[in-house]
């Protein structure tokens, strides 16, 4: 235990980023301190992935359903109200697990706001003094708003998935990850949907002849997408919203989702007394996610990088800070393959080298027609595709696919990209027959 400071690490946030490392931290002796001014767990559990995955289940089983219109006889739907509550009684429990491990690993939970007075001292709610020895700041993003005209009268990805009664007319702005995903939900459970495009893209980082395939499915399914849309303001229309767009278009709809982004949450941290550096895209840190200021880290969302800002890779770092602070390592953060996926129907998932910059390279790129394949044909799967992207030496470097299990086949494929098995290895395992993650593996 440090004697100047009150704890030995002080992270401020208790995401992913925080508890994955900061639980087994505290085992290992070292005193720790976690600030969090909302739920501990912070996005993805109370907001994020756990609680949208719940959501979808019941889009997964029902497309499957219609695929296997006629072996199962009756039609299903979705209730949305039901699908909420039952979403909400899975995770309403994860704060209260988080904090029990976090306390029970001996941290200490300090429930508050978070600013810098110094770089040893935080103080919480403008009332308590808290100091530490390292501070790690893992305050994550938050929903960027549009700076338009009625912004306000648009919602963010957690009034979603809160929404106690589907919109008739739903309009989301944005394209990415939370804008493909929600409007696949929402279309699923009944809504009326529209997708506001800011360019003519969308999920622009996968593959897109695979994204294409999604979006012409939904198209199908009644999903609207209006290209390179211009949205310009957000109007209270009696009982509706209208939105202008375009060439001084109008849209009226029920319900918006601005899903046009997440943004660092550093406001009022007090970052510019102590000097850290940071920009809108987040903290600068090092090889060893450490600030400019010497016993400042950074870690999860909140991290100024190229990586992917999902839940793995807050989970890496925050476990590689462990390992520093605890001294079982000093070397600089290596990451590994990141594997990322968009939970459409059906997904698109990816890990390693892309398509694009294998053709640069002039790699191996093998494409398989699973839709065709008797496993994929077992749910009667229509869309099912993936890439495999070997090196000049025959290792695999990069896989992509679209399917409903695309998740698991990429999942699977990690252990050979990552540590570069060479074919005697990848022969030398055998998955279990029949299985997705066989399917993909008899393709390494
Ligand atoms: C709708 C949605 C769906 C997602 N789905 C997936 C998915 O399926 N798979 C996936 O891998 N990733 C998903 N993500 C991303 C994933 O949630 C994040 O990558 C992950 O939560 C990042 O963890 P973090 O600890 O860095 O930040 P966060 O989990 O955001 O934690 C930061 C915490 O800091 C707290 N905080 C902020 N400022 C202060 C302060 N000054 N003082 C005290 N506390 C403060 C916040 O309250 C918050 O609890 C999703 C995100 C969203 C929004
Ligand atoms: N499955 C997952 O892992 C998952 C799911 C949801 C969210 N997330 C994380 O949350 C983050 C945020 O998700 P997101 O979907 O909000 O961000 P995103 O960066 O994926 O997408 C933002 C979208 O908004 C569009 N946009 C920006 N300005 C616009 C404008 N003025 N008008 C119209 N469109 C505009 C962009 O073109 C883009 O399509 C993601 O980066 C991701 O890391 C991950």
């Amino acid at each position: 235990m440090s004697e100047k400071f009150d704890y030995e690490v002080l992270y401020i946030g208790a995401g992913h980023a925080t508890f994955d490392g900061a639980a087994p931290l505290a085992e290992s002796g070292v005193s720790v301190g976690v600030i969090e001014s909302g739920l501990v767990g912070g996005t993805c559990p109370n907001r994020g992935c756990n609680a949208k995955i719940a959501l979808d289940e019941p889009v997964k089983v029902t497309r499957e359903a219609q695929r296997l219109n006629g072996i199962l006889k009756g039609d299903i739907s979705i209730d949305w109200t039901k699908n909420i509550e039952h979403k909400q009684e899975i995770i309403d429990v994860l704060p209260q697990g988080l904090t029990d491990r976090l306390e029970n690993a001996g941290a200490t939970i300090i429930k508050g706001f978070a600013q810098f007075q110094d770089e040893h001292t935080v103080i919480v709610d403008d009332q308590k003094k808290v100091t530490a020895e390292k501070i790690v700041i893992a305050t994550g993003l938050r929903p960027h708003r549009l700076d338009i005209p009625g912004t306000d009268l648009a919602h963010d990805s957690e009034d979603f998935l809160n929404l106690k009664k589907l919109p008739k007319k739903l309009t989301i702005i944005g394209s990415g990850y939370i804008g493909m995903e929600f409007a696949t939900m929402a279309n699923e459970s009944g809504a009326d949907v529209t997708v506001m495009l800011h360019t003519d893209k969308v999920l622009r980082k996968f593959y897109q002849p695979y994204v294409q395939k999604v979006v012409d499915d939904l198209k199908k399914r009644g999903v609207t997408f209006i290209e390179n849309s211009n949205v310009q303001a957000f109007a209270k229309k009696n009982d509706a919203y209208q939105i202008t767009y375009g060439d001084n278009q109008t849209l009226t709809t029920d319900w918006i989702l601005d899903a046009t982004g997440r943004i660092p949450n550093l406001d009022n941290l007090g970052l510019e007394k102590i000097g850290v550096k940071y920009d809108k895209t987040g903290v600068f840190v090092n090889d060893h996610l450490q600030t400019n200021v010497e016993n400042i880290y950074a870690a999860g969302d909140v991290v100024s990088n190229d990586l992917p800002k999902v839940t793995p890779a807050a989970y890496f770092e925050s476990k590689y800070l462990m390992e520093l602070f605890s001294g079982q390592t000093q070397d600089a953060i290596e990451y590994p393959v990141i594997p990322s996926v968009v939970f459409t129907s059906p997904r698109i998932a990816k890990a390693g080298m892309s398509v694009e910059e294998a053709k640069d390279k002039g790699y191996k790129i093998s494409t398989n027609d699973l839709a065709n394949y008797w496993y994929y044909q077992v749910d009667k799967e229509p869309i099912a595709e993936s890439k495999q992207i070997h090196d000049n030496e025959g290792h695999l470097v990069g896989v992509t696919e679209v399917s409903d299990q695309a998740e698991n086949a990429v999942n699977a494929l990690l252990p050979a990209i990552q540590f570069k098995f060479d074919r005697k290895q990848v022969n030398q395992l055998i998955g279990i027959f029949p299985s997705i993650g066989y399917a993909a593996w008899h393709r390494a």
